[in-house]
């Protein structure tokens, strides 16, 4: 555990650690007005120790079990387009132990899963979101941004991001196939934190463009799809990857996790532990309109 300790906060080791649950009661929505703007200023140590979540973190960590991906510090970021999903491109090594423990730590410290007891937190504006300038710096210098992986209609746009949802997952927990909703824009990115998680994707039931009312008006989209689908199509999540969608990948495939405690990669079983996942998107400007109350329709359903 020691161990752990050290990769989240000022570290030479080799591994970062996480997983989540979710529930519709346990959604919190919070608004640029509802926070305070302390940043990272109280994000001290003494509170990350008695944090819940922090604690959660560190109980899941076995010192014994080496089945969580190493990030290899040393490796230069990768992008591998997704050889049969058009828009999805996987970013590898894009962020260290370092980045990944400040963005847990700005998590922990502005308390979003209310210690572990929350497993999905939303934020309109970017108010909130201390390290998003830092954040964009990083998404541009390692290339994830970049063509031919990225268009530059989306990448280029201002603010790049607008809205974030973040996710707990601890092992078992999941999130149902689906397409993110019509009224967030092209041009999402997904960041993994702590610990490996397979996400699958399926070709959509129903399709969306993008310009698709956004309150799914005459449209209509349910979140939630189908069961009893294979997956056409699995990605591992590594700590300190990203992937991001555009195109067919955002509409026309939906993206999920499956609710069980662990995942089977290269013919290996791989118990899950605890997973935060950052999604940053953006709004359409006519969502931003209809207000609070789309915006806040906008979660994905982890029931
Ligand atoms: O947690 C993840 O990796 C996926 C989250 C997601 O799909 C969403 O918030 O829409
Ligand atoms: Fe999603």
């Amino acid at each position: 555990m020691d161990s752990l300790e050290k990769e989240l906060f000022g570290s030479d080791t080799e591994s970062l650690d996480s997983r989540s649950d979710h529930g519709h009661d346990r959604h919190r929505h919070i608004h640029e007005d509802d926070l305070d703007i302390d940043d990272l200023a109280d994000s001290d140590m003494e509170h990350e120790n008695s944090d819940p979540l922090f604690q959660s973190i560190m109980e899941s960590t076995d010192d014994n079990d080496t089945s969580y991906m190493p990030l290899a510090k040393d490796s230069p970021p990768q992008h591998t387009p997704h050889p049969h999903i058009p828009g999805l491109c996987l970013h590898t090594n894009v962020l260290s132990h370092e980045d990944q423990s400040r963005l847990m730590q700005s998590i922990i410290a502005k308390n979003f899963f209310k210690g572990g007891e929350q497993n999905q937190a939303m934020c309109f504006g970017q108010r909130d979101l201390a390290w998003l300038d830092w954040f964009e710096s990083l998404l541009k210098d390692s290339g994830t941004l970049s063509e031919p992986f990225c268009r530059g209609d989306w990448t280029r746009r201002e603010p790049l991001f607008d809205q974030s949802i973040m996710n707990l997952y601890h092992p078992g927990d999941g999130i149902k196939p689906h397409v993110d909703l019509a009224r967030f824009e092209d041009g999402i990115i997904i960041v993994s934190l702590l610990n490996a998680i397979t996400m699958d994707f399926y070709p959509a039931l129903r399709t969306m463009t993008a310009t698709d009312p956004v309150d799914g008006g005459a449209n209509p989209y349910t979140q939630t799809s189908a069961t009893n689908r294979a997956p056409a199509h699995s990605v591992r999540l590594e700590p300190g990857s990203i992937i991001t969608l555009q195109g067919p990948a955002r509409y026309e495939w939906e993206h999920g996790i499956q609710e069980t405690t662990r995942d089977l990669v290269r013919d290996e079983w791989i118990n899950r532990k605890i997973r935060v996942s950052i999604t940053l998107r953006k709004m359409r400007p006519q969502a931003w309109e209809i207000g609070p109350t789309a915006a806040q329709n906008g979660v994905a359903d982890r029931t």
